[in-house]
């Protein structure tokens, strides 16, 4: 099969899917997925692993976007998936996921999340801490089972990303030191209630070359390869997720097929089944957010504040890492060009898209489309302002749509209330 060019993903034609019929019939702001995008880029990393011919399973990491059509589509496509609450357990096994196809990942898992995974039979829960095998252990001596564990181990790897979404330094909360890895879990080889089947890393998010990857990848092989010479029967090699996608033009990002050979490289030496947690890779460039214009005013520097109605609220990642969305006029106007700011209308500076952007000369009414957003958007959308959460619209690959979550009322917003 022909690489899927994850660089110039063909994200949405906005010429082709109906983005101003949407936003009529379902106001803004408003997040619209591209089903198709979503299936073809899961079945492209499928093949480019499919290819290199060795054991694997993709779990898709719900915390990037868990919508329930969503997360079916995934499912559909025969992906796994990875949980990192037990809200996203149930988001997965609603959405047709078997206990079996879910891996529970978390630095921080209450006692009431911890009993639930260890009675669900999960293929695996991935543990953080010496103490969380412990208290994994216990619970599940104490319900008469065993559960399947792999342990978290913190590379002491740089990300080379926004530290904000690095966790692979060993300054980072995440996981047990590489180097106590191997002891914590020989005191734990006969642990009753543990069956110790894999080792699992993440160095975090957005990672655009596959450096920082392989290196992770390379200590925990080697720490894999060291644990089954002494007699540990692992199965799986789990080496997380954090592919990241092009925001910017002219960004670059390794291809599927040079991400699955590189992780495979590494697993195959090791004997043992390869599971990735991708993300993003395989949502973000699938959704938009589309906003309008609400008002336009001078800028002191010259050029225009653009405010739209949608804000940080609805996508926090500009303010939160400074990350950079593009922004699309959805009637492509024959305007001149202006320099904008492009801000929401939340009572923050922080609250705004993108600084100095050439735009065509924007007018109140303009429909905005905010691109790549459909990752790490609408699941980290929150109602500060008493904002109601954005909706949200799948578009299928006949053109067709459907509200896949309805914003909230007034009244449903009331809902959950007492004075
Ligand atoms: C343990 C784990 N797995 C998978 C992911 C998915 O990461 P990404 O969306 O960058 O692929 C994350 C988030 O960074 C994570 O924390
Ligand atoms: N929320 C981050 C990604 C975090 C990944 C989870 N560990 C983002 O928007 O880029």
């Amino acid at each position: 099969m022909a690489a899927l060019d994850t660089t110039q993903a063909p994200v949405f034609a906005l010429d082709q899917v109906p983005l101003e019929p949407i936003a009529a019939a379902e106001g803004t702001p408003c997040y619209v997925y591209s089903a198709p995008v979503v299936s073809r880029r899961l079945a492209a990393l499928q093949q480019a692993l499919a290819d290199c011919a060795w054991p694997h399973a993709v779990h898709y990491a719900l915390k990037a976007n868990s919508s329930l059509a969503i997360a079916r589509l995934i499912r559909d496509g025969g992906a796994h998936a990875d949980a990192n609450s037990i809200g996203e357990i149930a988001l997965a096994t609603r959405a047709g996921f078997r206990p079996d196809q879910i891996v529970f990942t978390g630095v921080g898992k209450s006692p009431q999340e911890l009993e639930r995974a260890v009675s669900l039979d999960l293929k695996a829960i991935n543990a953080e801490s010496p103490g969380e095998l412990d208290r994994i252990d216990a619970l599940a001596r104490s319900q008469g089972r065993r559960v399947r564990v792999a342990l978290r181990v913190n590379p002491d790897v740089d990300a080379q990303s926004h530290p904000h979404i690095s966790t692979g330094l060993k300054t980072s909360k995440f996981g047990v030191p590489l180097d106590d890895a191997a002891e914590v879990l020989r005191a734990r080889r006969d642990a009753a209630g543990l069956e110790i089947i894999g080792v699992h890393v993440h160095v975090g998010s957005q990672i655009t070359s596959l450096g920082p990857l392989c290196a992770a990848a390379r200590k925990v092989a080697d720490l894999a390869v060291a644990l089954r010479a002494e007699g540990f029967p692992l199965s799986h090699l789990d080496l997380g997720g954090g592919l990241g996608i092009v925001y910017e033009q002219g960004g670059d990002v390794p291809t599927y097929e040079a991400f699955a050979r590189a992780l495979v490289d590494v697993a195959r030496p090791t004997g043992l089944t390869l599971i990735v947690e991708p993300g993003r890779t395989l949502v973000g460039p699938a959704g938009v957010l589309l906003a309008r214009v609400i008002d336009v005013k001078p800028h002191a520097g010259g050029g225009r504040f653009v405010v739209l109605d949608a804000g940080m609220t609805e996508l926090m990642r500009p303010a939160l890492y400074g990350a950079f969305h593009r922004i699309v006029p959805v009637h492509a106007a024959d305007r001149p060009l202006v320099p904008c700011d492009v801000v929401g209308p939340v009572c923050e500076s922080s609250d705004t898209f993108g600084r100095v952007r050439e735009l065509p000369e924007p007018h109140v009414g303009d429909l905005m489309a905010i691109m790549d957003a459909g990752a790490y958007g609408a699941v980290m959308s929150n109602t500060y302002n008493r904002r109601p959460l954005p909706p949200e619209v799948l578009v299928e690959a006949d053109g067709s749509w459907r509200v896949i979550r309805r914003r909230p009322t007034l009244d449903d917003m009331f809902a959950l209330e007492q004075a």
